[in-house]
């Protein structure tokens, strides 16, 4: 796939930013569990929240492709940040662009896309992960307001963002056509945020579990028709998982380009490890990997911005780029032998980094059952 000149223009854009920008503090952030607040404003500033939103809502509307490749390159620099901008871009600003009434396009939109609101995306429950449709959160209609109550896991930027999308129970009997979704400003009366989680790796970021306690919603922000909740998330989601397979590229890709530079300064046996053929293949094994995986990823993305199907293609580049991804980080270690292993050097952080990437936005084998039904 060969992007045209405006996507690699795009792509340089977010790459030159994420070097100069991202990359020199990531390991500071990941030590002190800092949330990217004045970079992600930059990266609203320069257009890179707002790729999936059209030029009338404040977007750059950019495209899939264009917005796949400078995710990339944001994951390079620095993977939580990338996460952040999967969640918003994917699964927070496209649901509204694409089930919203106009009056919350023009209400929600603009903010988002700018950076001055960071989006996020709430469907998964302490006991529904995988089986997504198993939801317990409740919403019931009072007035001119739906009531909620539940709680909701692993919710990327649950603390830190402003906006939620959130789905929840509306007609108990109905099954999965008895969900709906709801936009939530997260200072909502009821929203509180239970516990920031504790975990191996994207330490910047906020994974929260939230509970919903009486929080009143004004029945303006139901998203869709009640009932449409559960395809809007599972249609989002197809999306979001082109973007992780790109933020996985990105990540592999940083820690392929550290270990390939380690490789040419280390010495031993007298040259350059780089010299030795077990290292040389062992890099080259990991370049081909993360090429067939961008392929993968473009291809999934060329398919969306085309108005194609690409159910099964969003799934398999999520799952080919993430389980990639784990191997040549740890390839990454390998090659820096004991220092790998460090934290000093950059891909300890990678390697932990990379693995929810295999768990977030659906499983390996949640996309393998969504491969598998489409074959
Ligand atoms: C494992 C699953 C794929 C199983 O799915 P289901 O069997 O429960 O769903 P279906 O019955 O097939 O579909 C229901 C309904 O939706 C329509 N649908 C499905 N996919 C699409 C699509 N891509 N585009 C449009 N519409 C779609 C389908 O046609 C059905 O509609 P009708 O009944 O025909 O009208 C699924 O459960 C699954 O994906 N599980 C994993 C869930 C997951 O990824 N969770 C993570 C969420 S992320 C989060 O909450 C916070 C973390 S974060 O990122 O911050």
């Amino acid at each position: 796939m060969v992007l045209s000149d405006l996507q690699q223009q795009i792509r340089d854009l977010a790459r030159d930013f994420a070097r100069e920008q991202l990359a020199p503090g990531a390991a500071a952030r990941d030590r002190e569990h800092r949330f990217p607040r004045a970079e992600l404003s930059e990266m609203g500033e320069l257009g890179l929240l707002g790729m999936l939103v059209p030029e009338e809502y404040g977007g750059s509307n950019t495209g899939t492709l264009a917005y796949a490749a400078a995710l990339e390159e944001i994951a390079a620099g620095d993977g939580p940040c990338s996460t952040i901008m999967s969640v918003h871009s994917s699964v927070a600003c496209v649901p509204i662009l694409k089930f919203g009434t106009e009056e919350q396009k023009q209400r929600f939109l603009p903010k988002l896309a700018s950076g001055e609101w960071i989006g996020g995306f709430a469907l998964t429950e302490p006991q529904a992960g995988s089986e997504a449709s198993n939801l317990r959160s409740r919403a019931r209609l009072d007035g001119d307001h739906y009531v909620l109550d539940g709680a909701k896991q692993f919710i990327t930027s649950g603390k830190n963002g402003q906006m939620i999308i959130v789905f929840a129970v509306t007609d108990p009997d109905a099954g999965k056509k008895g969900i709906t979704a709801f936009i939530v400003p997260t200072d909502t009366p009821g929203y509180e945020v239970v516990r920031v989680e504790e975990k191996l790796g994207l330490h910047s970021t906020d994974t929260c579990q939230i509970a919903f306690s009486s929080m009143r919603v004004p029945a303006e922000l139901r998203l869709g028709a009640e009932g449409e909740g559960y395809r809007i998330a599972l249609a989002n989601l197809e999306g979001g998982r082109i973007g992780i397979g790109a933020q996985a590229v990105g990540m592999a890709r940083a820690a392929f380009e550290a270990a390939r530079d380690y490789a040419r300064e280390r010495t031993a046996f007298g040259k350059a490890i780089i010299e030795h053929q077990a290292v040389a293949f062992r890099l080259a094994d990991m370049a081909t990997q993360i090429e067939a995986a961008r392929q993968l990823v473009f291809h999934a993305a060329a398919l969306r911005d085309n108005g194609l199907p690409c159910l099964s293609e969003a799934s398999m580049a999520k799952l080919f780029a993430s389980e990639m991804a784990e191997r040549v980080c740890s390839d990454a270690i390998q090659i820096h032998g004991g220092y790998g292993y460090m934290a000093d050097y950059p891909v300890e952080r990678i390697y932990r980094d990379v693995r929810i990437c295999q768990i977030y936005e659906g499983t390996s084998d949640v996309q393998r059952m969504v491969i598998a039904r489409n074959l």
